[in-house]
C-alpha cells in the first residue's frame, strides 16, 4: 500500500516523519501546520502516507463542504473497519459520533432530545466545587489543564447519566483512575500509526480490556436501573420536569419503535459522550485561562462584562449568558486559535471523485484540517493574532460559515456544542468574579501557549501552570 495511487500521484506529499516525531514528541496542530502549511495554504490539499494507507489532508473550503453536504459520498468509516477487533472498537463500538446512513440517523434521533434541555444546576454546582479547590492553593501557581480535566469530567458523569466522578474533591477514587487508565489506554498512538502490533502477543491488551469491562458495569448497572424506572413512570415524572440525564433522555427516546436502541448501543453513546465532551472542554477551558492570563485588558473587559451583567449573581442564567457579548467573542476567537478538535475524524469516499485534476478511488481516507482552515491567511486576516472583535454580529455574518469550524458543520456538527459553551461561560463567570488570573513569570508558556497531543482529533497542552489570586471586591 505504499505505492501511490494513479489518482493521487500529483497531489504533494506531506512528511510522514514530521508527524511521527510530532506525535511522539507531544507536539500540537500548531507544530504540524508549521510543516503542512505551505503546501496547504497554495494547493489546499495533500497526501501522507499513515498507518499503511495514502490520506488526503485538506484545507480546501469547497471539498470541505462536499464533505459536510455529501454524507454518503464521504461517509465515515467505523472503528471495526479501521480497526478491526481493537480495544478502540471494543470500547467506543457504533454510536452516533461513528456511524452512517440510517444507523447514524436513528441514533442521532434518540441522542437529540437529550441535548435539548440541559442540567444547569450541574455546571453551576460543580463551578462552586472548582472554587473551592481553587481556594485551597489561593495565590499560588495551579496546575490547570488537569484542574479542567477533573472539572469537566465531573460534570459529563453527572449531566450524562448521573454519576458523580467526584473527580474534583477526590482525583484518585477508583473509577476516576479506571476511567483514565481506559481513555489513555486507547489513545496510545503507537496502535494508530502500526495499527497491526496490537495482534501480536506482545503488545497484548488484556489488562485494557478487563479496565473497560469495569467502566462497562457502571455504565450497565446505570442503564438497568434506569429502564426500569421507566416501568414506574418515575422517568416519565423527570422527563416532563426537564430533571433527567441525557442517559435518562436517551432511553426514554428509545421508547419510540421507530428508533429502538439496546443496552449496548446505549452504552457505546455513553463512553463517545465521555470522549466527545472531557478533553474538548477541558482544552478550551484551559487554552481561554492562558489567554486571559496574558492579555490583562480582555480579562478586565470581560470581568467589567460579567459583573455588570450578572450583578450579584455566581454564575449566569441562559438569558444572561446571551448578554454576555464580549465574552462569547472571546470564547470563539479562542476556539478558533486553538481548536480543541484539531481535524475532524476520517471519511473515506464510497465511490470514485474526481476533485480538481487529482481521481480519488472508493475508500480513499479523507481528513479536515481544522486547526489549519483556522490559521489560513487565505480565509483570516492576521490569523495568528487574538482578535475577539472578528466575531462582532456584522463581521461574522458577512464570512463563509465554513472557516470556523470548531463544532465541525452540516448534519454531523457537534450535538453538545451549547453543552460545551454553557459549561465554558458558567466556570468562566464564576472564577473571573472571584479571582485575577496571571501566568508565573518563569512559565514554559511565557512566550507562546505549548500545545499538545492526545489524539488524532484533539489537541492537547502541556502542563500549563496559573496563579489564581483573590480579588477583593
Ligand atoms: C469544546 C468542546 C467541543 C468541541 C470542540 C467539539 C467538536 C466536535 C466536532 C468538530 C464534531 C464533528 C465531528 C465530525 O464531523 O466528524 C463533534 C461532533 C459531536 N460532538 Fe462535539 N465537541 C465538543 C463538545 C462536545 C460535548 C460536551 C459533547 C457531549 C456531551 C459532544 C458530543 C458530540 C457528538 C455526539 C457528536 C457527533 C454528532 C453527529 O455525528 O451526529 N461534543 N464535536
Amino acid at each position: 500500500k505504499v505505492r501511490v495511487p494513479e489518482g493521487l500521484k500529483n497531489v504533494p506529499t506531506l512528511s510522514f516523519v514530521s508527524l511521527v516525531l510530532a506525535i511522539f514528541s507531544d507536539k500540537g496542530p500548531d507544530n504540524r501546520w508549521e510543516f503542512m502549511r505551505k503546501i496547504l495554504e497554495k494547493e489546499g490539499i495533500g497526501k501522507i502516507w499513515f498507518s499503511g494507507e495514502w490520506f488526503i489532508v485538506t484545507t480546501d473550503l469547497e471539498l470541505t463542504k462536499d464533505v459536510f453536504s455529501k454524507t454518503d459520498l464521504y461517509p465515515k468509516t467505523s472503528l471495526e473497519e479501521s480497526y478491526p477487533g481493537s480495544l478502540t472498537a471494543y470500547y467506543y463500538g457504533t454510536n452516533v459520533v461513528i456511524s452512517n446512513g440510517d444507523v447514524w440517523k436513528r441514533h442521532r434521533n434518540v441522542a437529540n432530545p437529550a441535548f435539548k434541555s440541559l442540567p444547569m444546576h450541574v455546571f453551576n454546582e460543580t463551578a462552586v466545587k472548582l472554587l473551592k479547590v481553587i481556594e485551597k492553593v489561593d495565590n499560588e501557581p495551579i496546575e490547570v489543564k488537569d484542574l479542567m480535566h477533573r472539572l469537566t469530567l465531573d460534570v459529563l458523569g453527572r449531566a450524562v447519566f448521573g454519576f458523580d466522578f467526584n473527580n474534583l474533591e477526590d482525583p484518585t477514587n477508583i473509577y476516576v483512575t479506571t476511567y483514565q487508565e481506559v481513555t489513555a489506554e486507547c489513545d496510545k498512538p503507537i496502535y494508530f500509526i502500526m495499527p497491526f502490533i496490537e495482534y501480536l502477543p506482545y503488545f497484548d491488551r488484556t489488562e485494557a480490556r478487563k479496565k473497560i469491562a469495569k467502566i462497562n458495569e457502571l455504565y450497565n448497572g446505570l442503564i438497568e436501573e434506569k429502564r426500569k424506572s421507566m416501568e414506574t413512570e418515575e422517568l416519565s415524572k423527570k422527563i416532563n420536569n426537564n430533571t433527567a440525564d441525557l442517559l435518562e433522555c436517551m432511553i426514554y427516546a428509545s421508547k419510540d419503535p421507530k428508533n429502538p436502541m439496546s443496552n449496548e448501543e446505549i452504552r457505546y453513546n455513553l463512553a463517545i459522550f465521555m470522549l466527545a465532551g472531557h478533553d474538548t472542554t477541558a482544552t478550551a477551558l484551559s487554552t481561554i485561562l492562558y489567554v486571559l492570563a496574558t492579555r490583562k485588558d480582555v480579562q478586565r473587559k470581560v470581568r467589567d462584562e460579567i459583573l455588570r451583567v450578572l450583578g450579584d449573581d455566581l454564575t449566569p442564567t441562559i438569558d444572561q449568558q446571551r448578554e454576555l457579548k464580549y465574552l462569547n467573542m472571546v470564547i470563539k476567537e479562542n476556539l478558533r486559535i486553538y481548536p480543541p478538535v484539531h481535524q475532524l475524524p476520517r471519511r473515506e469516499s464510497s465511490e470514485t471523485i474526481k476533485f480538481r485534476n487529482h481521481v480519488f478511488l472508493p475508500k480513499t481516507p479523507i481528513l479536515i484540517n481544522i486547526y489549519g482552515i483556522h490559521h489560513s491567511s487565505k480565509y483570516w486576516k492576521d490569523p495568528e493574532e487574538f482578535i475577539p472583535e472578528r466575531f462582532e454580529i456584522e463581521n461574522d455574518e458577512k464570512r463563509d460559515q465554513n472557516i470556523w469550524l470548531t463544532f465541525g458543520g452540516g448534519s454531523r456538527i457537534c450535538l453538545g456544542n451549547n453543552f460545551s459553551l454553557i459549561e465554558q461561560r458558567v466556570t468562566l463567570c464564576a472564577l473571573l468574579r472571584k479571582y485575577e488570573v496571571s501566568l508565573p513569570a518563569d512559565s514554559i508558556h511565557k512566550d507562546k501557549l505549548h500545545l499538545g497531543h492526545i489524539n488524532g482529533t484533539i489537541t492537547g497542552l502541556q502542563p500549563l501552570h496559573l496563579i489564581f489570586k483573590k480579588r477583593t471586591e
